[in-house]
């Protein structure tokens, strides 16, 4: 793997990297087709799908049953490091709770002493405020084809839990013999229902129900191409998060960085999926060099060589060397990453300049793979640029907001000008005259 400098990027590379789609589109069709069959066809498209593409005959596909007994199965230390990362992501969304609240508005403006009332058009009261409540069902998407996710399962329940949902459902693929720590997983994020259903298939399920799966409301988690592209194909008929789909991974390093560290995250996180997406921004020759370097001398270590050439072999992956971090960042903007790991004397004005990115990781020693399993943010975030319209899964995924407001007789009549003068210009007479029956006694 050799660098590239950004300014002999071309019109064609620049298109591969900044409007990445991790091979979604092109899978669209295909899921379109398993999303309708098991819609219509129910269970028996699930055990059919789960034949073809997972090589499994399922039984049960609700294996909630198992959970528990999981649970008590596997390793200790394996279990005590479900139970820390769970600690630590309960503690982060717990954290992220909003209180229901109630303000007065418009209080004392008559008094102001630089304002008459009639400059501001009112001087009664309106009291305002936000409600929060949870959505009723929600279905997770906990990944598991070429590896396992238990990880995942923490990610989505345990936000769905703390914001309040009432039924958590939990899909992951199918296996001659589920994983133990995924469903150990489900045990302790608090689930109430896992079901053995992948890809397309497990996503269409939780959208229009089968006769086993319950449907949902909305329909959260990460996954693959095939996955991400059911998202997009049900999306409409029923909520979803965002689309999470092949993990991706940005660094902004500049002199000071440690080629070996940003070596091993693009490796780590290349090691995910084919369709992956890893990429090094760097002002400085050398550190380009070292890295690409380290990246070399690295792979045939990694268990998944395979996997990660696939993925660096992407175009919408690479080593670049920018003229100046200021390019590397613009760089970064652009990109807008699923993961930005600055690994650079100055992070955090550098992460001053930055708005796009799901996640951020500050210096040598966060590896994204802290945040992808422990330091208690959520590991599922938006890829494909998404990064610039939305951010991660979070509790604010599972709420939904009310407004409320009451008026007493004074607050109305300080409100009443403006109400009927606007209902008036909007030709709506019934609005305007909504408000003045309140003071016919007048
Ligand atoms: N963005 C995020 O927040 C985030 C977080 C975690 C993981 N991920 C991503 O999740 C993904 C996990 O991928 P995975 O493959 O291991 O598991 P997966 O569960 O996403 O996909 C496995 C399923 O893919 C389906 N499938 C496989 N081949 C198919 C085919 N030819 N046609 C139709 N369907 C097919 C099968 O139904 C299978 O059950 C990776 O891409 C990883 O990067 C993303
Ligand atoms: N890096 C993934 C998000 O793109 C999350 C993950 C789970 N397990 C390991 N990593
Ligand atoms: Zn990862």
């Amino acid at each position: 793997m050799d660098y590239e400098a950004v300014a002999d990027l071309g019109p064609d590379r620049r298109r591969a990297l900044f409007e990445r789609d991790a091979g979604v589109d092109a899978v669209r069709s295909d899921v379109r087709d398993i999303v309708d069959r098991v819609r219509t066809e129910g269970d028996v498209a699930l055990r059919e799908f789960a034949s073809e593409f997972d090589g499994v005959e399922v039984g049960n596909l609700d294996v909630t049953d198992q959970t528990e007994r999981a649970y008590e199965a596997i390793d200790d230390d394996v279990r005590a490091a479900i139970e820390d990362a769970a600690e630590n992501i309960r503690e982060f969304h717990e954290a992220q709770l909003p209180e229901d609240w109630r303000e007065q508005f418009g209080e004392g403006r008559a008094s102001d002493a630089n304002a008459t009332s009639e400059e501001h058009g009112s001087s009664g009261r309106r009291e305002l405020g936000r409600r929060f409540r949870p959505v009723e069902r929600v279905g997770v998407y906990a990944p598991g084809g070429t590896a396992t996710y238990p990880s995942s399962v923490l990610m989505g329940v345990i936000p769905a839990v703390v914001a309040g949902v009432e039924q958590v459902a939990v899909a992951t693929p199918p296996a001659e013999e589920l994983s133990p720590v995924t469903l150990a997983a489900a045990h302790v994020a608090g689930a109430d229902r896992v079901y053995q259903a992948g890809g397309a298939q497990a996503v269409g399920a939780f959208a229009y129900g089968t006769e086993t799966v319950d449907s949902v409301q909305k329909v959260v988690g990460p996954g693959n191409k095939w996955v991400t592209a059911a998202k997009a194909e049900v999306r409409g008929d029923v909520d979803i998060d965002f689309l999470a789909g092949p993990s991706e991974l940005l660094v902004l390093a500049d002199e000071t960085a440690d080629p070996g560290f940003v070596a091993a995250d693009l490796l780590a996180q290349a090691e995910h999926d084919p369709n992956a997406s890893v990429v090094a921004v760097t002002d400085d020759e050398a550190t380009a060099a070292a890295i690409t370097d380290e990246v070399e001398d690295r792979i045939d270590d990694r268990d998944r060589a395979d996997t990660i050439r696939s993925a660096l072999g992407s175009d919408a992956s690479g080593v670049f060397l920018a003229r100046s971090m200021s390019e590397a960042v613009v760089v970064a903007e652009e990109y807008a990453a699923e993961h930005l790991s600055i690994q650079a004397d100055d992070d955090e004005a550098l992460l001053d300049r930055i708005d796009s990115a799901g996640s951020v990781f500050l210096g040598g020693y966060a590896p994204v793979a802290a945040g992808d399993y422990a330091t208690g943010t959520n590991h599922v975030l938006p890829t494909n640029g998404l990064a610039k319209l939305t951010g991660g899964l979070s509790v604010d995924t599972f709420l939904r907001s009310t407004t409320v407001q009451r008026l007493d007789r004074d607050g109305l009549a300080a409100l009443r000008e403006t109400v009927t003068t606007l209902a008036d210009a909007e030709g709506l007479e019934g609005h305007a005259a909504s408000v003045d029956a309140r003071f016919e006694d007048e």
